[in-house]
């Protein structure tokens, strides 16, 4: 698994516009050297941000968005257009601006889909499209997704792996359901971190103070079941994105040096 690498910019505005710019090149290259691209967006605020910002930027369209598949590393289980759900945020965002295959966009169940309110089996079918989409020369279960976005969590929880609870501790399975979450909606549909862990680039968004603590604690050494975070390690390459406000805790030592 990669070291965390940090970047940090001045405000949170700066991050997603920057993180915007960053994955618009992230695509393209993919693109231009595999023909296509394989991107896990995430839910929450900077989540929203960022795709808020790619959106707005003049580069957006050397993405070619017929060649670019969309997965979710989670996903609150409500029905289908509830405005929680990440899917509908995504589309707000940017997804309903730009010209995607729409067999390529891969959401979650909703609660009002094909396995009901029975979010076991919508995790297990989320499973079974993610491993038809995988490589079989690898035997992976997941495709090799070029980059996993994860907002992080004021608790460190990334996608929905929040602390102690028993998604995070899942070690097999690649997709689970999620109980009694502490961040409503309490039912939700997660990527576990084996499946986070298969991507290749994983890139955690941090902005506002009230990430600092998280970003601390996550990035000090803390253990993957106290700090999901902490275990949300890309094969090839971490990328922590802050804002100065989320790295305000980060011992001097984890600063880098070149950061606003
Ligand atoms: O379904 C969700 O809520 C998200 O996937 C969740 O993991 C989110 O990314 C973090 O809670 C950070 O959210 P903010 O960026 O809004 O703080």
């Amino acid at each position: 698994m990669s070291t965390p690498q940090l970047v940090v910019h001045h405000d949170k505005e700066l991050m997603a516009q920057a993180a915007a710019a960053r994955l618009i090149t992230k695509i393209v290259d993919a693109q231009a050297s595999r023909g296509s691209a394989s991107v896990v967006l995430t839910g929450g605020r900077n989540g929203n941000g960022l795709l808020a910002a790619l959106a707005g930027s003049p580069a957006r369209d050397a993405i070619d968005w017929g060649r670019l598949d969309l997965w979710w590393g989670d996903e609150r289980f409500l029905p289908e257009g509830d405005p929680e759900r990440n899917v509908t945020q995504a589309r707000e965002a940017l997804l309903d601006a730009v010209p995607l295959d729409p067999k390529r966009v891969h959401a979650m169940p909703a609660s009002d889909g094909p396995h009901g309110t029975d979010v076991e089996a919508a995790a297990a079918a989320y499973a079974e499209e993610l491993a038809g989409a995988a490589n079989p020369e690898n035997h992976a279960s997941v495709p090799s997704f070029d980059v996993l976005l994860l907002g992080v969590g004021p608790d460190t929880h990334v996608a929905s792996l929040f602390p102690e609870l028993p998604a995070v501790r899942e070690t097999e399975r690649t997709v689970v359901g999620v109980h009694g979450a502490p961040k409503p909606p309490p039912t939700r549909v997660t990527l576990t971190l084996p499946a986070i862990r298969a991507a290749r680039e994983v890139w955690l968004l941090a902005a506002g103070e009230d990430k600092a603590q998280a970003a601390a604690i996550a990035l000090s050494g803390a253990g993957e079941i106290q700090a999901p975070a902490a275990g949300a390690r890309g094969r090839a390459r971490t990328l922590w994105l802050l804002d100065s406000a989320a790295a305000s805790q980060l011992p001097r030592s984890l600063y880098p040096p070149a950061s606003a």
